[in-house]
C-alpha cells in the first residue's frame, strides 16, 4: 500500500517536472523565434536598401536639369518607391517580363502597351518569344477600364505593364538601368485628330515633350536601344498626290495632332543626327479591329447603331464622300514586327554619337481607301440594324477628305503586305465588340464567309 502511494507521488512529481520543462522550452523557443524574426527583418531592410539605391546615380545626374523643369516628375521623385512598387517584387516583374524566351530574342520596351496597337504588338512579340515590358499612364482620354481589360489580357501572357508616364525621367532611367532593352516600340501618344481642338496641350505634352523625354533617356541608356515609333498618315495633311508616298510633302498638316506627329519625325531626325539613335517612324493609316479605340468612328458608330442613336456621316464641302485607307490591326502588327526586326542598332553610347545610324519612315496602310458611307453599310449588315445617318459637311476640325497609302517601301524592306479587307476586319471587330460588351450577336456574325483580301 505504502509503495503504491510512493509510486503515485513519484508520477505526480515527474509530471510536474515535465510541465516545468515544457514551460521553459516554450519560453526559450519564443525567445529564439523573436531573435530570428528580428534578424530576418533586418536582412530584408538591408536587401531593400541594396536593391533600391536613391535616384541620384551618376546617370541621373546627367539628366537632372530635365527633371527640375517638370513638376510632375518632382512629385514622383518624392514618392517614387511607393508609386513604382518600390519592392523587389516590382523589379522581379520588370526583369521577368522583359526577358526574351528564345535565342537572339528581342527585349522590347513598349510604351502605350495598354493602348490598342500597343497591346496587340506586345502579345505578338511575347508569343514569338521576345521579352516585353509595357509602360502606360492609363489616362482617361477614353474609357480606362478598356485599357485595364487589355492589361489583364497581357498579364495572362506574363506581360507586365508599369503604371507610369513617358514624361517621367526618373522612372524611365530606372527601367533602362534594370533592363538592357534592345528595342523601344514607342506607341504612347495623345491620339485622335478632332480632340486636338479641345485639348491642344495634351498633344504637346505626350507627342512632343513625352517623345523628347524618351529620346533623352534612350540616348543615355547603355546599350542604346533602337526605336520604332508611331507616326501617322495625318502628316500628309492636304497632300493631293495619290497614293501617298513617303517622299510626298508633309508640311501642310491639317490638325495640331498631325503637326505634333510631324514634329516627332523632325525630332527623330535630330536625335539620329546628333546622338546616333536608330529611329524608324511608322505612318499608320486609320487602324481598326478588336480591342480598338472607342474614340474612332467605326467604334462609336457601332455603339450608337446598336443603341439606335443617330450617327454623323461626313462629306466634303463640295458634297463628295470622305474616305479612309482603313487598316486592320493584324496587318499593322506585322508591319511593326517587321520594322523592329530590320532595325539596326543605335550607334551612340554615353550620350555621344559613334557613327551614322539608321533613320527610316514607312507608310503602313491597306492600299484601298473606302468611303465612310461604305463603312456604315458594312456595319449595318454585320449588326443587322439600319443606321440613322445624318449626312453633314465635314466640320473644319482637322479632318482630311481622304487617305491612301503607297506601301512599296515597307514591302521592299520587310515584306509588309496587308491581307485583311474592311468587311472581314470589321466582322472580327464586331464579333469582339458584342462579346466584350455582352450584346446579343446577330446571325451575320456567325456565318463562315470570312474573306480576306488577295
Ligand atoms: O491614320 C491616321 O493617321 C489617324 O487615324 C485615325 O484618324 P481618322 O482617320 O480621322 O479616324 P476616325 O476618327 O475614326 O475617322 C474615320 C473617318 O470617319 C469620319 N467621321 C468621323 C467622325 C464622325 O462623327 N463622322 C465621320 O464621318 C472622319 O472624317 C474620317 O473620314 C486616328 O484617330 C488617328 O489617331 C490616326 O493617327
Amino acid at each position: 500500500m505504502a509503495s503504491s502511494i510512493e509510486v503515485m507521488k513519484l508520477e505526480r512529481y515527474n509530471s510536474y517536472i515535465r510541465k516545468v520543462n515544457s514551460t521553459k522550452l516554450i519560453a526559450a523557443s519564443s525567445k529564439l523565434l523573436f531573435r530570428v524574426t528580428l534578424l530576418v527583418a533586418l536582412l530584408l531592410i538591408f536587401f531593400f536598401i541594396i536593391n533600391y539605391p536613391p535616384f541620384t546615380s551618376s546617370k541621373n545626374n546627367n539628366t537632372s536639369h530635365i527633371h527640375h523643369n517638370n513638376i510632375h516628375i518632382t512629385t514622383h521623385n518624392l514618392l517614387s518607391s511607393s508609386i513604382y512598387g518600390g519592392g523587389s517584387t516590382w523589379e522581379k516583374q520588370v526583369r521577368h517580363s522583359s526577358m526574351p524566351r528564345r535565342i537572339s530574342g528581342l527585349s522590347v520596351l513598349v510604351t502605350g502597351a495598354a493602348g490598342f496597337v500597343g497591346s496587340h504588338c506586345s502579345l505578338a512579340l511575347k508569343k514569338r518569344g521576345d521579352g516585353v515590358l509595357g509602360i502606360d499612364n492609363f489616362n482617361s482620354y477614353y474609357d480606362p477600364s478598356l485599357k485595364r481589360g487589355r492589361q489583364r489580357l497581357l498579364a495572362q501572357h506574363e506581360i507586365f505593364i508599369v503604371d507610369g508616364d513617358i514624361n517621367d525621367a526618373e522612372l524611365l532611367t530606372k527601367l533602362f538601368d534594370i533592363v538592357p532593352f534592345t528595342h523601344v516600340l514607342h506607341l504612347a501618344a495623345q491620339a485622335g485628330v478632332r480632340y486636338a481642338m479641345q485639348n491642344p496641350q495634351s498633344y504637346v505634352q505626350s507627342n512632343i515633350a513625352g517623345f523628347v523625354n524618351l529620346l533623352e533617356m534612350v540616348k543615355l541608356a547603355n546599350p542604346q536601344p533602337a526605336i520604332v515609333w508611331a507616326s501617322s498618315s495625318s502628316v500628309y495633311g492636304l497632300n493631293t498626290n495619290v497614293p501617298f508616298s513617303e517622299n510626298d510633302r508633309t508640311d501642310q498638316p491639317a490638325s495640331l495632332y498631325a503637326a505634333t506627329k510631324k514634329a516627332g519625325e523632325e525630332i527623330a531626325h535630330t536625335y539620329n543626327h546628333i546622338y546616333g539613335l536608330s529611329l524608324t517612324a511608322l505612318r499608320f493609316f486609320t487602324v481598326y479591329g478588336p480591342w480598338g479605340r472607342p474614340d474612332m468612328a467605326y467604334f462609336f458608330f457601332t455603339k450608337d447603331m446598336v443603341q439606335g442613336k443617330p450617327i454623323n456621316v461626313y462629306v466634303t464641302q463640295d458634297g463628295k464622300e470622305v474616305a479612309r485607307d482603313f487598316t486592320y490591326i493584324d496587318d499593322i502588327v506585322k508591319g511593326c514586327l517587321g520594322a523592329l526586326d530590320t532595325a539596326e542598332r543605335s550607334t551612340g553610347s554615353g550620350g555621344k554619337k559613334r557613327g551614322p545610324a539608321q533613320l527610316r519612315v514607312y507608310n503602313l496602310g491597306n492600299t484601298s481607301p473606302i468611303s465612310v458611307n461604305k463603312l456604315v453599310t458594312i456595319l449595318e449588315s454585320l449588326l443587322n440594324v439600319k443606321a440613322k445617318k445624318n449626312v453633314i459637311k465635314m466640320p473644319r476640325n482637322g479632318d482630311v477628305p481622304f487617305t491612301h497609302a503607297n506601301v512599296t517601301l515597307a514591302k521592299k524592306d520587310f515584306g509588309y503586305k496587308p491581307t485583311t479587307n474592311l468587311s472581314s476586319g470589321l466582322r472580327k471587330f464586331v464579333k469582339w465588340y458584342v462579346t466584350y460588351y455582352g450584346i446579343q450577336s446577330s446571325k451575320e456574325l456567325d456565318s463562315p464567309s470570312d474573306h480576306s483580301q488577295d
